[in-house]
């Protein structure tokens, strides 16, 4: 991306995404507006103002010959042990009923000897990640060296809106890949007859169909079937619909399924107070909402899973994992391991 772009008024992520129809309905043709919105929408967004050339959100100039920064240090936080014991603590409040799903997200904090390159970063993981939507997107401000960029490979359809067409493909349930193609071929179809990851997937399916329900008809979810990350097999349910009302714009849908049970819970509103009391961690715009919406309603978003936050030296790596009755605390420990190996992979030039 080139040069700063101001940002949509508003201040808060669900501000911004309201004012977005209405300044993009008052702008000239090529404008669009891109950015993030943050997992939790009453905290800042930055979604920015831009033109055409941002509807593809990973449009930054890509440098794959820089070589990685060296690394001077790494942190997790929350630490392994906290993080199996903020599970078990998720696991005693779904027995009592309270909710039925709870997505808890780790962290780790890597320094570097020097800043790391979000180009490098962003070239790497596309190459990496070619299924995957690269995204790179200042999440303040973009003058300041130092300043925080959002950088990740999602692998997680939030939205697309072409016209009266609405497409969506939550993921949710994970199963690690395998190198020898017979065992994983094994563990996909393991993945499709579990049980757990069925439930943990039907949950996302039924708060999405909600959402759309008032927006929608000819709603279209078909059974769950398998979706390849190269480190991870997840449940996948193409969701198709007709908008009624063609003044339903993408960032209308996106304020109202943002966030999914597939980074939140359900029911919502439980899931959101107990990560905030028990997760420790501050997911800024980790599992909120990337995309781009341009002057006819369109747009395209993604969950900004698979990413990290970068700033200068410091690079914050995130991974959830989703919460049911059935979950094990170290399997889960293990799966957000797994799901940050798309960042640190990408760490590395081949
Ligand atoms: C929360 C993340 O991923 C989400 C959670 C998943 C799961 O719990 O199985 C699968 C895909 C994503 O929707 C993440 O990658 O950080």
């Amino acid at each position: 991306m080139s040069g700063p772009r101001p940002l949509v008024p508003g201040g808060s992520g669900l501000a911004q995404l309201r004012a977005t129809p209405a300044l993009l309905a008052d702008a000239g043709d090529d404008t669009v507006v891109c950015g993030a919105v943050p997992f939790d929408v009453a905290e800042p967004g930055a979604l920015r103002v831009g033109t055409a050339e941002f509807r593809n959100v990973g449009a930054i100039p890509v440098a794959r010959a820089r070589t990685a920064p060296l690394l001077a240090g790494s942190r997790p936080v929350p630490e392994p042990a906290r993080y199996r014991a903020a599970v078990a603590e998720a696991l005693r409040r779904i027995e009592t009923g309270a909710l039925a799903k709870v997505v808890l997200a780790r962290s780790l904090e890597l320094t570097a000897l020097s800043p790391w390159s979000v180009p490098q970063l962003a070239g790497e993981l596309s190459a990496r990640n070619p299924m995957a939507t690269t995204v790179a997107v200042p999440v303040d401000d973009p003058v300041d060296p130092a300043a925080r960029w959002l950088v990740g490979a999602s692998p997680e359809l939030l939205l697309r809106r072409r016209g009266p067409s609405v497409s969506l493909r939550p993921l949710a349930g994970s199963i690690p890949r395998s190198a020898d193609p017979a065992e994983d071929a094994r563990r996909g179809e393991q993945l499709l007859g579990s049980d757990k990851d069925r439930r943990e997937h039907a949950v996302v399916v039924e708060a999405i169909l909600e959402a759309l329900r008032p927006f929608c008809r000819q709603i279209n979810a078909p059974e769950p079937e398998l979706h390849a990350t190269p480190a991870l097999w997840h449940l996948a349910t193409p969701v198709t619909g007709l908008l009624i009302d063609r003044e339903v714009t993408s960032t209308h849908l996106v304020a109202a399924l943002h966030p999914t049970p597939a980074v939140g819970g359900t029911p919502r509103s439980e899931a959101l107070s107990v990560i905030r009391e028990i997760e420790g961690l501050d997911r800024g715009c980790y599992a909120g909402a990337v995309g781009w919406q341009d002057g006819d309603g369109d747009g395209e978003w993604v969950v900004a899973v698979r990413c990290g936050e970068v700033s200068g030296r410091r690079l914050r790596i995130f991974a959830g994992a989703g919460i049911v009755a059935g979950s094990d605390p170290a399997a889960e420990l293990a799966e957000t391991g797994v799901k940050m190996r798309t960042m640190l992979d990408a760490l590395s030039s081949r």
